[in-house]
């Protein structure tokens, strides 16, 4: 598939099922930037340039349209950073020329996010880029992915708004991409989204979950709505409670700057497993458009009840504070597990457990569906566990259905806790 079919795709989906807004019509042909700011962390380093990498080994960035550019504070040269990112991308690939032209086409510039000498030179610099592609302003794609901590999109925003976008509202596009937490709290997210929303229109504007796009996330819809076996399980009469688990074997490791501010509720559970929970909890949408599953997100999280105090557990690692970039006295959790209690027709009575923690002893996300017990059951000696029925999201996806301990598994791992 050529690099500009898929956006064409993308935009007759949007135009023909969602958003009215959207004109359907935006060229996708012209010089491309992506510029990454935060380009010195950690989401950087270990999700976006890889999956740029990815896109561009797939043939969806052409080497004579795409630039790629790296802001950040912290001072480093073009070369240092493509050290930094190298050992990322694709497993198996170092040294292989796709990765060295890669890399040539990044470029690194270092400034403040509040200051306008910075995106100024980060402008000079596109526009070299764009120049000596000999595209004019009307056909250029500025992209802006904002690995950053939130506390300081308002503010790159405006800079972006001020000094980088595209001159022209003729042909080309500027488009904001932001990362999750959006905000730390009700108040601070209608705030963001206010100052954001007065920089860009909303098409401009894309909000990022990432495990929205993991495999299993996305066949959830499908194996609970496409499935007559699922159907008529999926309920109270049948599920004891729903575990969705995020467990991480690695710490912070220098996140400290933005994850001691946020701590794991705010960079896991209310985002990625909350994102999850409504997929497992949902009605059947109308549609596959995005605003029927939206609206059918937002009903399970109004049916949620204020979560109990008692029903809460927070923690953190030993070792945490001695991060050279948590403070020393710092109380920010690191493990947390809450119940979710849902009242509504379906879900009245059954308890959804919520566990996220870095540092512990595995790297996996689960979401594990109890079943009570079978009526007049003819097997209680033999009986281990519960009926349990378990999607593994990572790292390697699987599906396990156990009875009795007895386990079919689809996929390639064990599913053991
Ligand atoms: N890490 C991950 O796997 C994922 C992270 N995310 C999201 O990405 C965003 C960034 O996370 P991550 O990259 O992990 O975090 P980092 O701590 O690595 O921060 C990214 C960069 O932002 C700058 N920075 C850090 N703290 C501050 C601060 N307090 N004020 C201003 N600038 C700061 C630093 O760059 P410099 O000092 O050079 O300017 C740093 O290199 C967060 O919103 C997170 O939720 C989302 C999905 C996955
Ligand atoms: O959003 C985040 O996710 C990563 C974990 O992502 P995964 O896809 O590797 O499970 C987590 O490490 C980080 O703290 C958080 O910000």
């Amino acid at each position: 598939m050529a690099a500009g079919e898929w956006h064409r795709e993308k935009g007759d989906y949007l135009k023909n099922e969602s958003f009215a807004e959207d004109k359907g019509n935006v060229p996708e042909t012209g010089c491309l930037s992506i510029i990454v700011l935060g380009a010195s962390g950690d989401l950087a380093k270990k999700k976006t340039f890889p999956a740029l990498f990815n896109l561009y080994r797939q043939g969806f960035l052409q080497l004579n349209e795409v630039h790629i550019f790296g802001y950040a504070r912290t001072k480093i040269s073009d070369d240092e950073l493509r050290n930094r990112i190298q050992g990322y991308l694709s497993s198996g690939n170092e040294g292989s020329e796709d990765v060295s032209k890669f890399l040539q086409l990044i470029k690194y510039v270092s400034g403040s996010y509040d200051a306008a000498e910075g995106f100024q030179a980060l402008d000079k610099a596109i526009s070299e880029h764009e120049t000596s592609r000999n595209s004019s302003e009307e056909s250029s794609r500025r992209l802006f992915y904002l690995a950053l901590p939130p506390s300081v999109y308002p503010q790159v925003c405006k800079m972006i708004k001020n000094y980088c976008t595209t001159k022209s509202d003729l042909g080309g596009w500027t488009r904001i991409v932001v990362e999750k937490p959006f905000g730390k709290d009700l108040a601070s997210a209608e705030e963001l989204s206010s100052q954001i929303g007065e920089l860009f229109n909303e098409p401009q504007i894309y909000r990022i979950d990432h495990y929205l796009g993991k495999e299993l996330v996305q066949n959830l819809l499908v194996l609970r709505f496409a499935n007559r076996f699922f159907l008529p399980l999926w309920n109270r009469d049948n599920i004891d409670n729903v575990q969705i688990v995020f467990r991480e074997d690695f710490g912070t490791e220098g996140r400290g700057g933005y994850f001691d501010e946020y701590g794991i509720i705010r960079d896991i559970i209310q985002n990625h497993l909350l994102q999850v929970l409504c997929l497992v909890a949902m009605e059947k949408p109308v549609s596959l458009k995005p605003e029927h599953i939206r609206d059918e997100k937002v009903k399970v999280l109004q049916s949620v009840v204020p979560i109990k105090d008692e029903e809460v557990v927070l923690g953190q690692y030993e070792g945490y504070r001695d991060d050279p970039t948590v403070p020393d006295n710092s109380n920010t959790p690191t493990f947390a597990t809450m119940v979710l209690r849902i009242h509504n027709e379906r879900w009245e009575g059954v308890p959804f457990i919520l566990k996220a923690g870095k540092a512990l002893n595995s790297r996996k996300a689960d979401i594990r569906v109890q079943f009570k017990d079978v009526p007049g059951d003819i097997f209680k000696s033999q009986k281990q566990g519960r009926n349990e029925f378990v999607i593994r999201l990572q790292p390697s996806e699987a599906i396990l259905h156990e009875a009795y301990g007895q386990a079919t598994w689809v996929g390639n791992v064990d599913c053991s806790k």
